[in-house]
């Protein structure tokens, strides 16, 4: 039974949330007292917008992927006690300290990923933030917990550093537990995790998991802004550095003001959709406020995940991985046909506490601004947590420009000082370790070893070290040092210490859990842009926002006139700056002539003052014959489409006119082929080797 509850969510937590799970925390335990914070949504099955708190995506599984529900399992979780305490490595045989791990594996070297663009590091943060945020436990009074103080306090389990530590001189490091969450039925059980945003890729990082805070950042269909779409709006509340409170900015996620690199690609997504926004206004001054900003949230968490699964995961899984996975996007003109509402879209544990942090070795020293002026500056990470400052006077266009313009890391074992000496510092030496930190999470949350994982992933279990494929000789040597067998290795460190797979940028048994976790997220989610569901974009729409590139979107949101094609790449001669001009521009207040099938995307067409077929009444203005021949009678009226890839439209919604290249195409919907099925996680053998606590294969 767990025993480590807690009543305090994290400071982040809403209001009527937090009150909902701190009644859980203290009563989780009691089940004649208990009341379970899960309530089952009633869902309107054919509302064609996301709900803001991810709840009713899945009709059946109202609460799957909702904000503020448990981080779902690949693998029953590595608990020592089977429900609750940290892996060791045997009865009462501590495993190697995290931040001796740190320090003797995740060591400062720096080798420059040999293609990706820090952008690509950046953007996989931007990514990671839209689906999860782990809660911390909290002390009383919802105070911060302070473990290296109160090392045996509930919730505690602080990291030792040695006498011998090369850098720091004190003896402990805080850590803090996740917060135990209950399960969506609340029953009781094994101490699990909570994710306290939609676990859907949905742009919720852009407009908040929760009404409240989406009300702060709505203005009207836009999105608020400081100064004429160009900065953040301020939030006084902000998580900030002491002296930059009264510049700290607010978005949809609370970790914005992080970092500047962070802060500006926030302020990148805020800008487009408003410059969205602006065009559907514009070409329909009538359209309803709420209407505009709907459809374009839509559109813009569409165009998130295209340039996440079409840009981004192609360069980090590499092709094969991608099509093994079927992750890429279909060609247009076609839906993805793999919606399963068997499929649970939520983030697994694991992939958050261990696998898609081997981002954190992407991480280069430097956040590099380069300026319209071309005067490139460089500003050490560490200098910048939580201080907002670089992104005022033009900070956010010159730091975007900067981040395509360098290189990130390469993922490896390898972890910046920045983070691993200096996270979050303040005043020298009082800084975190993030490998650390990293490594100390995956415990906490029961994740099992580095071995099991590969087992799970169906490669082979290594019975010795030497088995591992590791980048080099040497990475062998330092895990053999700070491991006693390799069936201790931690799942972060064995992850980033693997040879990356070919034309990707990280490991195999990465590659594995980061790629199941994208296809859940893909094959499970109701409003996935690209699927046929009864959710669907009408396909001409679809079509458009395939066009969208990450590129193109800094184009139009910082001010630069060329940008190379491939922003997750360095520039490069086969990847070189092209003219803003010369990319595709994705037409998304496109007119569609209706057909009366696409009826809840009906409204839809009154963008750009296309009217739809069932509505259009106004009267010929056209005496002579139509442009399709056809004279204008009383009952056949013409309407003139405005705006750019506009025409004259006959009553059948044909295009008459000499701007759009004839009928738009209609794709026939493919027929629904069987679900392949979902590929499993091989049942893991039940021979004594995958007990963690004892080693019987040593
Ligand atoms: C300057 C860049 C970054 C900084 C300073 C940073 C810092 C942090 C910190 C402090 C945590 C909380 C650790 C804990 O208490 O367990 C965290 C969590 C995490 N980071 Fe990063 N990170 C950065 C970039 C990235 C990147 C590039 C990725 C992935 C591509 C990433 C993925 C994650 C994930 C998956 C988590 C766990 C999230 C959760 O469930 O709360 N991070 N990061
Ligand atoms: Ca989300």
């Amino acid at each position: 039974m767990v025993k480590d509850t807690t009543s305090r969510l994290s400071n982040q937590a809403r209001p009527q949330i937090q009150q909902a799970l701190s009644k859980v925390g203290t009563t989780f335990l009691v089940p004649a007292r208990r009341k379970c914070p899960f309530v089952r949504p009633s869902c309107n099955s054919s509302y064609e917008y996301r709900s803001i708190d991810g709840s009713c995506n899945n009709v059946n599984n109202p609460l799957w992927g909702r904000a503020f529900t448990a981080f779902e399992r690949f693998l029953p979780p590595a608990y020592d006690d089977g429900v609750n305490s940290p892996r060791t490595r045997g009865l009462f045989s501590p495993l190697p300290s995290a931040r001796n791990i740190s320090l003797e594996v995740h060591t400062n070297l720096k080798v420059k990923a040999k293609l990706l663009s820090h952008l690509a590091m950046e953007f996989g943060q931007f990514v990671s933030h839209d689906i999860q945020m782990n809660a911390l436990a909290k002390g009383y009074g919802g105070r911060n917990l302070d473990c290296c103080r109160f090392k045996k306090r509930r919730n505690c389990f602080h990291i030792p550093v040695a006498d011998n530590d090369e850098f720091f001189d004190r003896d402990c490091l805080n850590f803090v537990r996740a917060l135990p969450a209950p399960p969506l039925d609340c029953s009781l059980g094994l101490r699990q995790q909570l994710n306290q945003v939609t676990h859907f890729l949905d742009g919720s990082v852009i407009y908040g998991s929760d009404l409240a805070t989406q009300k702060l950042l709505r203005d009207g269909a836009f999105l608020q802004s400081q100064g004429n779409n160009d900065l953040l709006p301020l939030n006084p509340n902000a998580v900030c550095a002491q002296a930059s409170r009264t510049k700290c900015f607010r978005a949809g996620d609370v970790r914005v003001n992080q970092q500047p690199a962070l802060i500006s690609l926030q302020t990148v997504w805020m800008r487009h959709h408003n410059n969205v926004a602006r065009t559907m206004k514009n070409a329909n001054p009538d359209m309803n406020d709420d209407d505009v900003f709907q459809k374009t949230k839509k559109i813009v968490s569409a165009q998130l995940q295209h340039i996440t699964y079409n840009e981004w995961l192609q360069e980090i899984l590499g092709t094969n991985v991608m099509n093994q996975f079927d992750l890429k996007p279909k060609p247009a003109g076609q839906y993805h046909t793999g919606y399963n509402a068997a499929v649970k879209p939520m983030i697994r544990n694991a992939f958050s506490a261990a696998a898609f942090r081997f981002g954190h070795s992407l991480i280069a020293d430097d956040i590099t601004e380069k300026k319209s002026s071309g005067t490139t500056l460089n500003h050490r990470l560490h200098t910048t947590f939580l201080k907002p400052e670089l992104a005022y006077n033009g900070g956010v266009n010159s730091i975007m420009t900067g981040m395509y313009n360098s290189p990130s890391l390469k993922t490896d074992n390898h972890v910046t000082h920045e983070v691993t000496r200096h996270l979050f510092q303040t005043a020298p030496k009082n800084g975190m370790d993030l490998a650390a930190t990293n490594i100390q999470r995956g415990r906490d949350h029961g994740i099992f070893d580095y071995n099991t994982w590969r087992v799970a992933c169906n490669l082979d279990l290594a019975s010795n070290f030497e088995a591992l494929d590791l980048h080099s000789v040497t990475m062998r040597n330092l895990l053999k040092k700070v491991y006693d067998t390799v069936f201790d290795i931690d799942l972060f460190t064995g992850g980033v210490s693997e040879e990356v797979v070919p034309g990707g940028n990280i490991g195999t048994t990465f590659a594995c859990l980061v790629g199941i976790q994208f296809q859940a997220l893909k094959k499970g989610d109701r409003f996935f842009y690209e699927s046929d569901t009864n959710v669907k974009f009408p396909i001409e729409l679809l079509d458009e926002i395939k066009k969208t590139t990450m590129a193109k979107i800094l184009c139009d949101t910082t001010g630069v006139t060329s940008i190379p094609r491939n922003v997750f790449r360095k520039q490069s001669s086969s990847n070189p700056a092209i003219n803003c001009g010369s990319f595709p521009n994705p037409d998304l207040a496109l007119c569609i002539p209706i057909d009366g099938q696409l009826s809840s995307w009906s409204a839809w067409s009154v963008a750009k003052g296309c009217i739809p077929v069932s509505t259009r009444t106004r009267q010929c203005n056209n005496p002579a014959p139509s442009p399709c021949g056809q004279p204008c009678t009383g009952s056949q009226r013409d309407v003139k489409i405005g705006g750019t890839g506009g025409g004259i439209f006959d009553l059948t919604g044909n295009n008459c006119g000499s701007r759009q290249p004839g009928p738009i195409k209609r794709f026939p919907i493919p027929t629904l082929t069987p679900f392949p099925g979902f590929p499993r996680i091989p049942k893991l053998p039940n021979i004594p080797r995958l007990d963690f606590r004892r080693n019987a294969m040593q």
